[in-house]
């Protein structure tokens, strides 16, 4: 892969000095800058500039002035844009029962509207000014400090889409993902060149699928079905490991600089560390941003047992993951499935067949038959890793089980991990380590995949335990709006509507995948999840009837007397 050799916003003197001064309270917003002057002209001025300086450090004030005078602020990249899909009344909407819910369904489908951008042409004249990749269509962004494309959350994000009836939209975000994957080979983690050496967890595939199913337009199918076999082809020879006679993916990223949105944190981490030592680091956490769970304690290689260790023992291409694995299997289900409606059997066969020997992989490797669900398989102890974490149940989500039974036990698993005691979410992992993608953050990807993965399995004991977990996710994002008018990225278990913390950066709000969770699990349940506050007002009701009776009979006693 060619490195991203910007000099402003992958490396270099300006970026090292504006990071480490901390000019901004996130390192992101730097990078997120527009140049006013093409960057050799801004080069040439730094070093001018910086040679007058005393011992050629320059002064924070001074810096500061520099970044005004070259730099626009972040957001100069979009033209105003409005999805011209967009309507009003999304037929889903009249299918949710409850009065409250229906009205903040309608209030979630709104904020569309002010998550979508466009990218203006500008971007794809001077691509040398802006961070910002161009891509032709308009797409929605997660929002807050997010602002342009993410891989991953565009699967939601175009599920919500495709509930809001948005299709154009939705099928521009596609088209500028599939056209990502002809220029680099995969999708990138985000639409930003200093995101361009790593992708995010594989989901182009299912959001051609929630397309297609949504449109049955086999034209689009048969010229996105070979993009995405391109991409899958990435994801088998560049992320993927033997282990005996099996072979299963794992995040992997080969590139040692330091993050630039996160300059100062990755420079800290890493600081005391040897030349080696700091390079395995940065290639590590990189990889942890391309599983989409950066960070967390999932990743910490002597993370099991009473030790919850630290950010530093980040080892994430050391594990094969469950969710990725089971995603893999999905993806390789769902291309067989395009080649049959394509009328291509051979190509179907032979997709089937690496389902065949994923199946035959995942439950040799990441099964755990005594226990009753898929862990993540520890390459360096070679051993599973027991922790609970909601991806310990991926394979119930893309149905990559051999055996009704096996869906059961996880079932049972579940319920007894300890994850179900919280009422408002099912917690990313049951560790405190500060860190984002663990405990007490719950997010809305792994809430999704877990209800839906549970709602396909037959029993009333797993029916009703998803309907209850969509009803406490449910429960607490309406809690949230209803407190702070706002959808956020993630949420606190134990908080009832309490945002989610930890990590890097401040809560974001928007939110892209949110906001597409909650309208799917809005549609999938909407005759009977409840906002809970009808349950307040027909006991206050029941209370001021008992009230009028009670002051009816002392009028009639008082009349008597
Ligand atoms: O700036 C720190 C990291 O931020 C992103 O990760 C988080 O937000 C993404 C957008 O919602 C989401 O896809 C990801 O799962 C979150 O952890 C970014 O993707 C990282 O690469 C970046 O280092």
């Amino acid at each position: 892969l060619p490195p991203c050799d910007s000099e402003i916003y992958c490396n270099g003197n300006i970026l090292s000095a504006v990071q480490t001064s901390r000019l901004f309270d996130d390192d992101k917003y730097f990078v997120d800058m527009k140049l006013k002057a093409p960057p050799d002209v801004v080069l040439l001025a730094y070093r001018n500039f910086s040679k007058e300086m005393f011992y050629g450090r320059v002064p924070p004030t001074k810096l500061q002035e520099f970044v005004n005078l070259y730099f626009d602020k972040p957001g100069t990249e979009f033209e105003p844009w409005t999805p011209p899909d967009w309507h009003d009344k999304p037929k889903f909407l009249g299918r949710i029962a409850d009065q409250n819910l229906r009205l903040w369904a309608e209030e979630i489908h709104n904020l569309w509207k002010s998550l979508g951008r466009k990218i203006s042409t500008d971007v794809n004249d001077h691509p040398e000014l802006y961070s910002q990749i161009y891509i032709p269509y308009p797409f929605v962004v997660p929002g807050g400090r997010f602002r342009e494309i993410y891989y991953w959350d565009s699967y939601w994000i175009i599920n919500g889409l495709l509930l809001s009836e948005m299709t154009d939209t939705a099928y521009g975000m596609i088209q500028n993902l599939l056209g990502l994957v002809n220029r680099y080979g995969f999708v990138p983690n985000g639409g930003r060149i200093y995101y361009e050496r790593r992708s995010q967890p594989p989901f182009l595939t299912l959001m051609v699928d929630s397309y297609y199913q949504a449109t049955k337009d086999k034209n689009f199918l048969r010229k996105a079905l070979p993009v995405l076999e391109q991409e899958y082809n990435f994801w088998m020879q560049n992320r993927s490991v033997a282990v005996s006679e099996h072979i299963l993916n794992r995040y992997h990223v080969e590139i040692s600089m330091p993050r630039p949105e996160s300059y100062t944190d990755d420079l800290e981490l890493t600081e005391e560390l040897s030349n080696d030592e700091k390079n395995q680091l940065l290639m590590e956490l990189k990889a942890g941003a391309e599983s989409g769970w950066d960070f967390s304690s999932r990743w910490y290689i002597d993370g099991d047992g009473n030790n919850i260790g630290t950010l530093s023992e980040t080892r994430t291409s050391q594990f094969l993951p469950s969710d990725l694995n089971a995603l893999m299997c999905l993806n390789e289900k769902t291309l067989a499935s395009f080649h049959m409606i394509l009328d291509d059997f051979e190509s179907a066969a032979r997709f089937n067949l690496a389902v065949d020997r994923r199946l035959a992989a995942i439950e040799s490797v990441l099964w755990d038959a005594e226990r009753g669900a898929w862990f993540d398989y520890n390459l360096m102890t070679h051993s599973k890793h027991f922790e609970f974490y909601p991806s310990n149940l991926a394979p119930v989500w893309a149905e990559c089980y051999s055996k009704p039974a096996m869906g059961e036990k996880a079932v049972q698993y579940l319920k007894a991990s300890g994850a179900l005691q919280f009422p408002n979410g099912v917690p990313t992992s049951l560790r405190q380590s500060g860190q984002q993608w663990d405990y007490p953050n719950a997010w809305p990807p792994l809430q999704h995949m877990l209800i839906s993965g549970l709602s396909k399995i037959q029993s009333a004991e797993a029916q009703e335990l998803a309907f209850d977990l969509a009803q406490r996710w449910i429960r607490t994002n309406w809690l949230a709006y209803v407190k702070y008018e706002a959808m956020f990225e993630k949420y606190d278990v134990n908080g009832d509507g309490k945002p989610g913390g930890g990590g890097e950066y401040e809560v974001q709000l928007g939110f892209g995948w949110t906001n597409g969770v909650a309208l799917q699990l809005l549609d999938q349940y909407g005759s009977s999840l409840t906002s809970g506050s009808h349950q307040v007002s027909s006991s206050l009701l029941l209370f001021l009837v008992l009230v009028a009776l009670l002051m009816l009979q002392c009028s009639q006693h008082y009349d008597r007397v």
